[in-house]
């Protein structure tokens, strides 16, 4: 804590962080006082130094290249890569990775940092709020002190109907073994009896009903309803593992019963509430069955946060792919949670699922991450099997956005080496994708109702075919909430797109955007300067040589001139 009239801070920005006790400076700066207060203003300081009492934190933001005048906020990995792999060379698929224990620690963290994690997803069934707070916070660190940049999601728990095993690792079933499944809750283990996690798990539940485990790692028939529970008989022999998940077939189809239980529970509300006083940057909601989940959360934080946290619904079940355009277009983004949509859904309809909503995601211009046993063998080996590197290239073919990573990271021996292979994997695909100019077969619907919008739009599907027929070396867009961006990666150009931001909210969004390399920077009302600025100190890093090519596109709304909006597309060559 420093008290900030105290600090010679002539003419420079700062960020502060802390509970506001007064108007500072004079600005009001508005925040709710339930959660830390993060905000970065312009201030003023040789004008009121004397005036100022407010106790804040300040943050040194310099170490981490935040807005400060003449800067450009690369990342190191992406300024490394930049260097070595030159303009087409960077990769375009975002990667995802699951943290838990086996990568916790500071020194794993940053490893995955610097192998190419951009998002670090945090699984809120496992573990405690003080692991998880630890993990993030190590996070922030890294990416402040050191200079990385990658984004925090957390995970919601959701409603499912699965098994409590107690303390026991795993329970087998053998062929006709007799079973109870209860609700019944009782300590420690009793011989063939299951725990249910919710009451009404038997509600419309016949005799003559399949039990099935985990899409398949085991089966039951019922015999019998007693009280609230099933007595059921083993019919395909296997293992229940802790929080197994129950669904329930008739003749061969899912049983689709609404259980009435929110797509977010308590406990859920109360996790959301904790990584928005963590400052994470998404939260990826599981088990959506509607759209209405996603708009009242979405509603929600705008009321509550002070940065746009962004939301992406899972599609995990059955109801949600019945209702994926609307989810997808109440959403910020979509996860395939190819996991438990396997529990759903037979497994052979994954892959045309998969591709059926990475197609309407791409339409829709949201992101999309493909998720779940992506390399599931290297959770054990050190190598992936063949099938699993050409599930990985397929999804990079699709175009999704990003590819993610769970118990390889987060318990696997080989999290770093699997990794590698997503990166590796991508970038070679990638490749093959540009020289069959598969991005010519994208027909993009049109989404802009409003002139603005459709203007923008059409800006950005004509600045990509411009910079694929020109062979330019690099796309910079300059973009207040990440809009225009997104829209560039929409029609997936050759050329990298660096997106040049000065709210780091849209840098750590934009984050899971395939083909954008977010840069935080200052930047004014006067693009020509921006322009002029952001040339010099990419040239001045030596990342740009005299006759690569630039193609620029801009949608910053001058406040000078409220009523003109400047949508501009330029092509400059460097001398
Ligand atoms: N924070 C953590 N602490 C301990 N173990 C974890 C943690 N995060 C993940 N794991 C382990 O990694 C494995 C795979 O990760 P993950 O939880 O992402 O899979 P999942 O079950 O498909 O996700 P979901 O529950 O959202 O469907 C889990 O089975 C769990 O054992
Ligand atoms: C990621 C996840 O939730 C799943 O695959 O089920
Ligand atoms: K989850
Ligand atoms: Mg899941």
């Amino acid at each position: 804590m420093a008290v900030v009239g105290d600090l010679a801070l002539m003419g420079t920005k700062i960020k502060l962080i802390g509970k506001l006790e007064k108007r500072v400076f004079g600005v009001p700066l508005s925040t709710s006082p339930r959660f830390s207060f993060s905000q970065t203003r312009n201030l003023d300081v040789s004008k009121s130094r004397t005036a100022v009492r407010a106790v804040l934190q300040v943050e040194k933001i310099q170490s981490s290249g935040e807005l400060k005048e003449g800067f450009l906020g690369f990342d190191v990995v992406s300024e490394r890569e930049l260097k070595e792999n030159g303009f087409l060379g960077l990769r375009k698929t975002k990667l995802v990775c699951t943290i838990g224990p086996a990568c916790s620690c500071i020194d794993e963290l940053e490893k995955l940092a610097i192998a190419g994690m951009n998002v670090a997803r945090l699984n809120m069934c496992h573990n405690s709020r003080e692991w998880h707070q630890d993990v993030i916070r190590k996070i922030k660190k890294l990416n402040q002190e050191k200079g990385y940049c990658v984004s925090v999601m957390i995970d919601t728990e959701g409603n499912q109907i699965q098994v409590d095993l107690g303390s026991s690792s795993s329970v087998k079933a053998e062929e006709a073994s007799i079973w109870y499944f209860t609700t019944e809750k009782f300590e420690g283990s009793r011989p063939f009896t299951i725990q249910a996690n919710y009451e009404g798990f038997s509600e419309g539940v016949n005799s003559g009903d399949e039990i099935v485990i985990d899409g398949g790692m085991a089966t039951f028939e019922v015999i019998e309803k007693v009280g609230n529970g099933l007595r059921c008989k083993c019919t395909d022999p296997g293992l229940l593992l802790p929080r197994a998940k129950l669904s329930f077939w008739r003749d061969g189809k899912l049983l689709g019963r609404d259980y009435d239980l929110p797509t977010l529970s308590t406990k859920d509300w109360s996790d959301i509430v904790f990584g928005i006083s963590e400052n994470i940057d998404f939260i990826a909601v599981s088990f959506v069955k509607d759209a209405e989940a996603i708009t009242h959360l979405r509603d929600y934080l705008t009321t509550t946060s002070s940065k746009a946290i962004k939301v992406l619904a899972k599609i995990e079940s059955l109801e949600s792919l019945r209702r994926l355009e609307e989810i997808v277009e109440a959403s910020d983004g979509i996860m395939i949670a190819r996991g438990d949509l396997g529990v759903e859904i037979p497994l052979e309809q994954i892959p045309s699922v998969q591709k059926d909503i990475t197609y309407v995601c791409r339409q829709l211009n949201k992101p999309v991450i493909v998720a779940s046993q992506l390399l599931e063998s290297m959770v054990e080996y050190p190598t992936p099997t063949r099938a699993e590197v050409a599930d990985v290239s397929e999804a990079v073919r699709q175009y999704a956005d990003a590819l993610m990573l769970s118990g390889e990271s987060a318990i696997g021996s080989y999290g770093m080496k699997a990794l590698s292979v997503l990166r590796t994997t991508s970038t070679r695909m990638e490749q093959s994708c540009r020289e069959e100019n598969r991005q010519t077969l994208l027909h993009q619907r049109k989404l802009g109702a409003s002139l603005p919008d459709q203007i923008a739009e059409q800006i950005c599907n004509c600045a990509v075919e411009m910079a694929d027929n020109l062979g330019v070396d690099a796309i910079f867009v300059y973009t207040k909430h990440g809009k225009m961006a997104s829209l560039l990666s929409r029609n997936r150009p050759n050329p990298p797109i660096f997106a040049l931001t000065n709210d780091n909210s849209t840098q750590m969004a934009l984050n899971l955007q395939w083909g954008v390399t977010p840069l935080l920077t200052d930047l004014s009302d006067d693009m020509e300067g921006n322009v002029k600025k952001t040339v010099e100190l990419i040239k001045a890093k030596g990342m740009i040589k005299k006759d690569d090519a630039i193609l620029v596109v801009s949608d910053i709304i001058p406040i000078s001139t409220a009523q003109t909006i400047f949508q501009s597309i330029q092509v400059m060559t460097i001398t």
